[in-house]
């Protein structure tokens, strides 16, 4: 549905030019909710306007629904853009314009006739919850319901794609929640292909199917979110998951094994993160392994999280045992899917 070859985006400043984005290529299957995430200054928002040509890329191509956009002339490129709606962190709605008349705003300016407005207008309140809210003003309501306006809006003209730029990076948790399940319902009942740009984890946690990690205007890793979540490659990543899915053992429970090493020298045993996502989560492999390499196995710390309904998490494990056992122990682990790291330094 929307593919990006080689994209660079460069701007002018003050110490010479700025390198937003170099050499982006991504592949974004209709349908699907891609996030794309990044530390501030990443080159998200650069990244997510380059695909409706809000911001025309300094070279590379972007193809949406087969088109090349950066080939079209200003009326076909215009009529290419009613494809690509488009949700925004501080929601861009017109002060003097009621709800109703924000959401008609596409519309009026495409020339659609009044009735048919008010039809559809109807229609779009009643999908994001706000009938009753019509005829306030954007002073009038919360940061939810703005970006409730700002999504029916973004979907009057029909498009075949949304992007959202931080749409919920204003509003509180719960809020968040509620317009990505919002979101989650729009992408599933209209078949709608999402690409949403985020600094939080969390929200690609929450919505998205395969995210990809931008890093000083490059992609460092892209995959299946659980994938990513459960198996990152780059410092980046890690970093970002550490967020929400702690990477590293907290201080208290590395002084508790410090001690254990100390005073039980004879019986080391080996420091293991299991990592584990899906199905494998559901098998007692824990109790399987323990009983079949007859081995000492206490956890000493854990997380476990659910990722579009399937669980994932890590757990860190002693285990004592004789060496081939040992090693026999996390070969069955790893040829069942957990990701099993020794971690070296306590
Ligand atoms: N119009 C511009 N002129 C000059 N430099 C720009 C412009 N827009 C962005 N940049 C620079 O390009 C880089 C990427 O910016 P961009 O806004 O795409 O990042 P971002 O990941 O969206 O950051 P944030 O989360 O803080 O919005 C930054 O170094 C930024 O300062």
């Amino acid at each position: 549905m929307i593919e990006l070859h080689n994209i660079h985006q460069t701007y002018p400043g003050p110490q010479g030019p700025v390198q937003a984005l170099q050499g982006i290529d991504l592949q974004i299957q209709a349908g699907e909710i891609f996030g794309v995430i990044g530390r501030s200054g990443a080159g998200k928002s650069s990244l997510v306007r380059v695909i409706n040509l809000l911001n025309r890329p300094s070279q590379g191509q972007v193809r949406v629904d087969g088109r090349d956009l950066t080939a079209l002339n200003a009326p076909d490129l215009r009529a290419a853009r009613h494809q690509i709606g488009m949700v925004f962190q501080h929601f861009n709605l017109l002060s003097s314009r009621t709800i109703f008349d924000n959401v008609a705003l596409p519309l009026e300016l495409a020339g659609t006739r009044p009735a048919l407005i008010k039809a559809r207008v109807d229609d779009l309140l009643d999908l994001v919850g706000l009938s009753a809210l019509r005829d306030r003003y954007p002073a009038q309501i919360s940061g939810g319901q703005k970006q409730r306006v700002g999504i029916a809006r973004a979907l009057a003209s029909n498009p075949k794609v949304l992007l959202s730029d931080e749409a919920t990076s204003a509003l509180d948790p719960e809020t968040t929640r509620s317009i990505l399940g919002l979101l989650r319902q729009i992408n599933r009942d209209f078949g709608l292909t999402i690409v949403l740009i985020t600094h939080q984890m969390q929200v690609i946690k929450q919505v998205a199917d395969r995210v990809a990690v931008i890093d000083a205007g490059r992609i460092v890793e892209q995959g299946a979110v659980i994938d990513v979540f459960t198996r990152p490659q780059h410092a980046t990543t890690r970093s970002l998951i550490a967020e929400i899915v702690p990477q590293d053992l907290p201080e208290s429970v590395l002084v508790r094994i410090r001690k254990l090493m100390a005073t039980e020298p004879a019986q080391q045993g080996q420091l293991l993160r299991l990592a584990f996502a899906g199905d494998d989560s559901d098998r007692p492999l824990l109790s399987d392994v323990i009983r079949r390499f007859g081995l000492d196995l206490n956890i000493l710390h854990g997380q476990v999280d659910e990722i579009q309904g399937r669980p994932f998490g890590a757990l860190a494990v002693h285990v004592r045992g004789a060496r081939e056992q040992l090693a026999g122990a996390v070969a069955h682990l790893r040829g069942a899917g957990v990701l099993v790291q020794e971690v070296a330094h306590v």
